[in-house]
């Protein structure tokens, strides 16, 4: 059973999943180490969540047997080439990094490394995240147990293909701000018809929360979902005309793909 965790780069992602394992009692936060190119974001981390701030890259994964690379992606050749002699034999890696492959990775190591490619989301912070991941051939089953077990603690887990690794992370790791973005643009609404700002929040989201978890736990196709919602002669179908006349369904599709040529550069 591996028992020290570690990140290196501590931003927002890495603070959420901090948040995610130190909150659900997966890990006790001394079992947690962290380092950062500032001490900034650190510090703050270790006062949220009582975790060990190490003294540098090398410090983590000289410490740490499950160690994330929460750095963004253009920082993976240096930050592996900087750590990849102080790993322990044994270390599994975590790549979370868009668009980063566990091929590409391997070489980078220049040895037999066990790593896994993940894709989480913010919402792990608050133990509604989704993580969809992939595991190299030298991660054994009762190591994919234990990786899968720390992901859900705070959240679903998908075990995927890699080649559909993309768009996981277009559909699972980037939703969430379009999520935000549309209760916000509803919050904008009904402050335009008078209603106060905090009181719309949380109606508008607690109705998406309760609108994904009826997909989730219903089986129910969303279509079927969308037309129970819909009472003939009534107020939902004008809004879902308007939202199909503004092409929603249309920018939705847009914006993934806008994501899927961004992560092909
Ligand atoms: N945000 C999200 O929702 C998701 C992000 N990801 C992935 O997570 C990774 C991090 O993203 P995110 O948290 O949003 O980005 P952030 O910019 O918030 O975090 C990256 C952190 O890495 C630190 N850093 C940069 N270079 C180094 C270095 N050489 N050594 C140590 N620390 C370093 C930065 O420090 P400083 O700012 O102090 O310079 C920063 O705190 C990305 O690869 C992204 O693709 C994956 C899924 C979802
Ligand atoms: O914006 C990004 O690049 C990362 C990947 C998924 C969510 N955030």
């Amino acid at each position: 059973m591996k028992s020290k965790i570690g990140f290196i780069g501590c931003g927002n992602m890495a603070k959420a999943i901090i948040g995610g394992i130190v909150t659900s009692g997966y890990t006790n936060p001394e079992n947690v180490y962290a380092s950062n190119r500032s001490m900034e974001k650190l510090i703050d981390v270790q006062q949220h969540y009582e975790i060990h701030i190490a003294e540098n890259n090398k410090s983590v994964a000289q410490n740490c047997d499950i160690v994330f690379l929460s750095v963004t992606p253009d920082m993976y050749p240096s930050v592996i080439d900087e750590i990849k002699d102080d790993l322990w034999e044994d270390a599994i890696v975590i790549l979370i990094a868009a668009g980063q492959t566990l091929a590409q990775n391997e070489e980078r190591f220049q040895r037999k490394i066990k790593l896994v490619k993940a894709m989480p989301n913010t919402p792990v912070e608050v133990g509604e995240g989704m993580t969809s991941i992939s595991l190299n051939q030298f991660v054994t089953e009762e190591e994919k147990e234990e990786i899968r077990g720390l992901f859900s603690s705070f959240g679903r887990v998908e075990i995927i293909d890699e080649n559909t690794m993309d768009i996981a992370s277009a559909v699972g790791g980037s939703s969430p701000a379009f999520g935000f973005l549309y209760i916000e643009a509803l919050a904008d609404a009904a402050v335009l018809y008078g209603m106060p700002r905090e009181k719309a929040y949380t109606i508008a989201a607690q109705s998406l929360l309760g609108s994904a978890k009826m997909v989730l736990e219903t089986g129910e196709h969303p279509g079927k979902l969308k037309d129970d919602v819909c009472s003939p002669g009534g107020t939902t179908i004008q809004s879902v005309a308007a939202l199909e006349n503004s092409g929603f369904r249309s920018a939705v599709i847009k914006a993934v793909r806008a994501n899927m040529e961004k992560l092909g550069d």
